[in-house]
């Protein structure tokens, strides 16, 4: 799914109204019921109160609808209709028309001298003053009534996008003149200022909604940054033929762990072998055999001379990828011997993380002996070791764009929506995962599964879109079973095997 900046949204809305074709208003209507059944989803008591504050703009003519139905379905719905400039769009002009107000329906114009009527705290406020037509910060009176709205003690659900956030660059807004949502209902198609972590609480929860936006204008109209959706990641999976041997999923060669962070090995190679490789040979410390042997019978061990430090490594010929880093430790020696692993593996697919990018963030010359499309996965703080730092999230994906460009490479920057950066300057956003993987050795396992993919013969794209999307939803299985809380890395691996079913399942739909 790609993610569109606001004025092609528009021009996709237009396409849709042209070429469906279908009447703006209906719609409009359409786009409401899509809402108004997400809302009945998240509270389907019908004692529920509802107060709608809408705008004049479109998004506005949307919570006229959506208050229309509510009411019809049962629930006691408060309209307050905010007139601060004079144009109220046609659409929102025959929405207001179709507000008849009733005992479960009533409606309240506010103008910029009146004064906001008092909402109770168990009511629901469904915010539609602005959506993507807002292109700077809010005015005064508008900025007064989100300040009442976020300071009310409601739960807050936003329609499209908080009101007052723009659907891009915030670098320049007004931060108290944004609604802090609970919940952003948006439509169709995620605005990219929804996905950003400096927008977080602004947004809450967000779900998207289809509202039937023309399949040909979605197809057609360019955008460098994608969304990636269960169908996209189903689709990218390979078929495991009858006649295949294990030889045919590839032998991955994994260099991590040190006496004080084995476990970060055993994580990887867990994670490794889990997501299908055919062979994987750990290399570890001297020492560490009996133990990586228990907790993973199924790896193969290559232990170097020393009990410290990486100092060597066996023939790279015998394998069809490369995985360097976690809990690898940043010892003088450690350094030299990846730098000589580097060049010799110049051809290979390799995926670098946690100390490994360490290593290279600290000797940036090595950034320069990468193989081609190296999978570079770095949380935000070995990402600004990197690349240096940034003032804002815009900025950051900038930085992104360059560093990936620049160095030929895959960066994999993990967070809430993991962004996958491509060398040729696009962008795929996580839409799956969850706050509990959160915690230590997750990164580990993301590093085993995009290794394991390389070592099957995924492209680096195809492993970093892929791997992302497998992690995030073994995540969120493990998270559904176990709570957030409760979910430690190896609860991702243990999820990994449900995470392919499902997209298996969805593949064969
Ligand atoms: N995408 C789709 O397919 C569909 C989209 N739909 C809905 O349409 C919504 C977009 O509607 P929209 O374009 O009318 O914009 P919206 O945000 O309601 O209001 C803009 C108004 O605010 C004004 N304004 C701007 N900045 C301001 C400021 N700082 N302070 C004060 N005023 C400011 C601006 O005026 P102007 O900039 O001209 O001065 C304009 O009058 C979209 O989010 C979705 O909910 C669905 O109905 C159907 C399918
Ligand atoms: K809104």
């Amino acid at each position: 799914m790609k993610i569109f900046p606001a004025e092609l949204v528009k021009a996709i809305d237009q396409y849709t109204i042209a070429n469906e074709p279908i009447a703006s208003i209906d719609l409009m209507e359409r786009a409401s019921m899509a809402v108004t059944s997400k809302v009945m989803e998240l509270y389907p008591e019908s004692n529920q109160e509802f107060s709608i504050f809408a705008g004049s703009g479109n998004n506005g003519g949307d919570g006229l609808a959506i208050a229309r139905m509510l009411s019809q379905q049962g629930y006691r719905t408060q309209i307050y209709f905010i007139q601060t400039t004079p144009s109220t769009t046609s659409d929102t002009a025959i929405n207001l028309g179709r507000i008849v107000p009733s005992e479960n329906l009533t409606i309240e114009t506010l103008k910029p001298e009146a004064v906001i009527p008092y909402v109770t705290p168990e009511t629901v406020i469904i915010d539609t003053l602005f959506g993507s037509g807002v292109n700077r910060p809010l005015d005064a009176f508008n900025k007064h009534m989100v300040e009442y709205i976020n300071d009310s003690g409601c739960t807050i659900i936003s329609v499209d996008l908080p009101s007052g956030l723009m659907a891009e660059d915030n670098s320049t807004n007004d931060p108290d003149a944004i609604i802090r949502a609970d919940y952003t209902i948006t439509l169709e198609l995620p605005k990219l200022a929804l996905l950003l972590p400096e927008n977080e609480q602004y947004v809450g929860e967000l779900s998207i909604v289809p509202i039937g936006l023309h399949p040909k204008a979605l197809e057609g109209f360019p955008s460098n940054m994608h969304f990636i959706t269960n169908e996209m990641a189903s689709k990218m999976l390979y078929k495991r033929r009858k006649f295949a041997h294990k030889g045919t999923f590839g032998h991955c060669y994994l260099i991590a762990g040190s006496q004080k962070m084995l476990g970060a090995a055993i994580l990887s190679s867990k994670a490794c072998m889990k997501t299908g490789a055919g062979l994987l040979t750990t290399h570890i410390p001297a020492g560490l055999q009996t133990a990586l042997n228990i907790a993973v019978p199924e790896v193969m061990i290559d232990q170097d001379s020393n009990t410290e430090c990486f100092t060597q490594y066996s023939s790279i010929t015998n394998y069809d990828a490369i995985g360097v880093g976690p809990g690898l430790g940043t010892n003088t020696t450690t350094i030299a011997t990846l730098a000589q692993l580097l060049t010799d593996a110049r051809r290979m697919p390799m995926v670098i993380d946690a100390d490994g990018l360490n290593i290279l963030a600290y000797n940036k010359e090595l950034l320069k002996t990468l193989p081609k499309f190296a999978i570079l996965t770095p949380h935000p703080k070995e990402f600004e070791r990197l690349a240096g730092s940034w003032n804002n999230d815009i900025e950051k994906i900038e930085r992104l764009y360059q560093f990936a460009k620049e160095h030929s490479a895959y960066i994999v920057l993990k967070g809430a929506h993991t962004i996958v950066a491509s060398p040729d300057g696009r962008l795929w956003f996580a839409s799956v995962g969850n706050p509990g993987m959160a915690t230590a050795g997750s990164g580990d396992v993301l590093t085993g599964i995009i290794l394991s993919l390389l070592g099957q013969g995924y492209s680096p794209e195809e492993a970093s879109i892929l791997g992302v999307h497998l992690h995030g939803l073994a995540g969120d299985i493990a998270a559904k079973e176990e709570s957030q809380e409760a979910l430690i890395a190896s609860s991702i691996v243990d999820s990994i095997g449900r995470a392919f079913k499902f997209l298996w399942e969805i593949r064969n739909l």
